[in-house]
């Protein structure tokens, strides 16, 4: 296995958080979650951030604090599910690091839905079939990355062992 970082996408509420953290854990490496970055630096939770100061100021912190997170590496970072929309983003990503993109099927999303939306600015105010068309139309921007792991009727341990054997060979 290689120094090289791993990064963690997908859309909102696929576990990017929670593996990535686990993933890190077990192969001893330090772990980034860029939102949780951003709520230190602004000393505000993602959603206040988005209504005091707006989803401009957010997605101009995450492009710079993900570059800047890219030039180092070692570390295993899990970015938030819009991160991708931004080109620039995609390719300091693709080219310095292992990117993993976490997927579920809309149908157990669905299930988990409860889980996140209090906490996701981007799904307040959508119907189920807005945040259908969301996700599919997301799943564009994700197109390009270094591994694809279904998580549908996976816990996280079970994904987090699956990723540790693959980026043991692939890394
Ligand atoms: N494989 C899984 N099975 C069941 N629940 C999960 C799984 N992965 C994550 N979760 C739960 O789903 C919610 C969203 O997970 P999170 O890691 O925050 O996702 P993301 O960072 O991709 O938005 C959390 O409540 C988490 O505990
Ligand atoms: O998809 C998005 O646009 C967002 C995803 C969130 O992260 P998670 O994917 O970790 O939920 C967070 O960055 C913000 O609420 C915006
Ligand atoms: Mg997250």
């Amino acid at each position: 296995m290689t120094n090289k970082s791993i990064v963690f996408i997908g859309f909102m509420g696929v576990g990017k958080t929670t593996i990535g953290r686990m993933v890190a854990e077990k192969l001893g490496r330090e772990f980034i979650d860029i939102d949780e970055e951003i709520e230190k630096e602004y000393a505000m939770k993602v959603s206040d951030i988005f209504e005091k100061i707006g989803e401009m100021a957010f997605r101009d912190k995450e492009k710079s604090v993900i570059t800047s997170l890219c030039e180092q590496k070692g570390k295993v970072l899990s970015l938030g599910g819009g991160a991708f929309l931004q080109e620039d983003i995609r390719k300091v990503c693709l080219s310095s690091s292992f990117v993993i993109l976490l997927d579920l099927s809309f149908d157990k999303w669905k299930e988990r839905l409860n889980l996140i939306i209090d906490s996701r600015p981007v799904l307040k105010g959508k119907s189920l079939s807005e945040m259908e068309e969301l996700f599919y139309k997301r799943q564009e921007v994700y197109a390009k990355h270094h591994l694809k792991v279904n998580t549908d009727d996976q816990d996280p341990e079970e994904i987090t062992d699956l990723i540790i054997h693959a980026v043991n060979e692939k890394v």
